[in-house]
């Protein structure tokens, strides 16, 4: 709708990382898209997912400036995702989300041009071909990026913990604390049905080392959960002028040509 051009206009402006860089590496495979159902194609070939996450591994929630993470300890197996379109075994390093100022908006990918209110990203690299993230970013299988869409709804009781952490993380580069979160209770009860297709992160670098997994299923959160959402910030506490950390997302990308397959008939 024009109100949330207007906004993601208005955060082109003003903050630099939602600036499109000129030059993108590759370019034609890039995200968030459209995922239009009617040219998706049925692969039956395409296993259920298998996440087995470990609450131990949490180790904190913090403020990168661009959304909030919660960061696991991937210095081993303990909490990974394979099966679905996977060819490895990829290990679960953080999670975060993208939202808009309204919930007309927020999610960075859409169904047939539908907008979610947010969108939750459980981001994870490729621990049988690489042995550190930061290496696995870099390549074509590197990582796997499951997508859940919000709507605003009934409160979710397993985000509540999450929500409670937030004012202590309102500005950037803060950083609390944060264990036994078991990221499975935000997944949606059926995790058969996804999309899946070959892109890229949202944020810098950009890099197209992602193979998306989007649930066709939502999860429902309260409106009042997600406005704590809104209360942090994109700046830091020294910064003479607080910005409020809304329309996080990037804009759609052009699909090239690529198709987009379903693991649901
Ligand atoms: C690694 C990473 C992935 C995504 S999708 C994001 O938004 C930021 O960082
Ligand atoms: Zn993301």
């Amino acid at each position: 709708c024009c109100r949330m051009k207007e906004a993601a206009e208005h955060n082109m402006k003003m903050h630099p990382m939602w600036q499109e860089p000129l030059a993108i590496p590759g370019g034609d495979r890039q995200s968030p898209i459209d995922i239009v159902v009617r040219k998706s194609v049925y692969d039956s070939e395409l296993k259920p997912l298998v996440t087995d996450y470990d609450p131990q591994t949490c180790q904190q929630i913090w403020n990168n400036g661009y959304s909030f993470l919660v960061e696991y300890d991937d210095t081993t197996d303990k909490s990974t995702v394979k099966g679905g379109p996977l060819q490895d075994k990829y290990r679960l390093c953080q999670f975060h989300f993208h939202w808009g100022e309204s919930n007309a908006w927020g999610s960075e990918h859409t169904v047939d041009r539908k907008l979610f209110s947010a969108e939750l990203h459980l981001v994870h690299w490729n621990s049988d071909k690489y042995s550190l993230f930061e290496e696995a970013v870099m390549e074509e299988n590197g990582l796997a990026v499951i997508g859940v869409f919000l709507k605003v709804g009934k409160r979710h009781e397993g985000l509540q913990k999450l929500v409670d952490a937030l004012p202590a993380i309102r500005h950037k580069n803060s950083v609390v604390d944060f264990n036994r979160f078991d990221p499975a209770c935000l997944l949606p009860s059926n995790t058969d049905d996804y999309w899946t297709y070959h892109g890229s992160l949202t944020t810098p670098p950009l890099t197209e080392s992602v193979t998306w997994m989007v649930m066709k299923q939502h999860i429902e959160v309260s409106h009042d959960q997600l406005a704590v959402f809104r209360s942090l910030l994109f700046t830091s506490a020294d910064e003479e002028v607080q910005k409020g950390m809304v329309n996080n997302f990037r804009v759609q990308q052009s699909p090239c040509g690529r198709t987009v397959r379903s693991s649901f008939s």
